[in-house]
Formats: structure tokens, sequence, C-alpha cells
């Protein structure tokens, strides 16, 4: 996370790093949630005609992936859908919406899906690791000026359990009902 930080130059420019919004985000990321979701994809005769999981972006700030060695997870990449080939021993990172939101929209949360395979199960251990529940997550204040103006509203999960019970997630449209048009 501070590694994050830094990338934004919140973190690591000067030797004073210890601003109460540098201690607020990383305690709040220390004390945020943690999930674990186990996915178990079995294989599908036809798989033209179905997806393992439909495409969304993750909830949260970062999530950590373990694949088997069974390809099915693709990110969308300028419009096409690219294959995440898996790697022995090695976790994908993708970034969620927290970070997209937190970062004034200078990272990306990455649409993906998953499809599946007409002959292996599939599994895959992603581990969601998200800002607290009740945190209101909004962009960082030293990201946003005249040339780069606020670019999401502010949201917390209660927002999000309420736009998700009430549309289908077809796309990444939670985080773009939070952005300013
Ligand atoms: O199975 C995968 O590779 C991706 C799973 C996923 O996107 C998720 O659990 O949010
Ligand atoms: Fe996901």
């Amino acid at each position: 996370m501070e590694a994050i930080l830094e990338s934004l130059g919140l973190w690591g420019a000067t030797k004073d790093d210890r601003t109460p919004e540098n201690d607020e985000i990383l305690k709040q990321l220390d004390g945020g949630s943690q999930l674990m979701v186990v996915n178990c994809f079995p294989p599908c005769p036809e798989p033209d005609l179905t997806l393992g999981m439909p495409p969304h972006s993750d909830y949260g700030f970062l999530t950590l992936l373990l694949q088997d060695d069974v390809e099915g997870l693709q990110i969308q990449y300028k419009g096409e859908w690219i294959t995440v080939e898996p790697m022995q021993n090695s976790f994908v990172v993708n970034i969620g919406d927290h970070l997209e939101i937190f970062s004034n929209g200078r990272y990306k949360s990455v649409l993906h899906r998953v499809i599946v395979n007409p002959a292996k199960l599939r599994l895959s251990v992603a581990l969601l690791h998200s800002l607290p529940f009740d945190y209101m997550v909004r962009p960082s204040p030293k990201l946003i000026d005249d040339a780069n103006p606020r670019r999401y509203k502010d949201t917390d999960f209660a927002t999000f359990l309420h736009y998700i019970s009430t549309c289908e997630p077809k796309k990444k449209n939670f985080l773009e009902s939070r952005k300013f048009t």
C-alpha cells in the first residue's frame, strides 16, 4: 500500500510522509475488510453458451488472485478480451474500484470475466482487500486540482449494496454510477 501511495506522489517524495491523510488511509487499510473467495468453475460441454463469471470490476482496493493451471480469466483491454495466462506460484493483482476512486482515476480498476473450459474444472482463490465497510471512500484531496478535477462521488459499502440490489451487474457499472458526468 505504501508503494501505491508513493506511485501517486503521496508518499516517499519528502522526508515528512506522516501526514494525517497518509496515516489515515494506511490505518484504514490495515483495519479494512479482507475477504477470501474460492471459485469453482465446473467443465461445461458448451462453453460458448455461458460464462463462469460475468464482466465486473472488483469493489475493493486490491485483489490478489491465485489461479490454478486452467485458463479462464480474461481482462478487457482496448475493447478486446485478453486471456491472463496462469503462471505457477504467482498472484494476479487486480486494481479495484476503491483504488480508482482514491487515486481520482490515475489507477483504473480492471474489467474482467471468467470463461469456462469444455473439459477441465477450474479453481481460483481471490483475496479481496477493501477499506472498512463503513468507510467513505473519496479521491485523495492531493490528487484534485484545476487540471485534475474531482472525478468521483463519495461512496461506501451501503451505496454499493443498494446499487447491486437494484441493477444487474453486467459490466463495470457501479463505478460508472459514482463518476461525475
Ligand atoms: O476466477 C478468476 O480468475 C476470477 C475471479 C473473480 O474475478 C472474482 O472472484 O472476483
Ligand atoms: Fe473479480
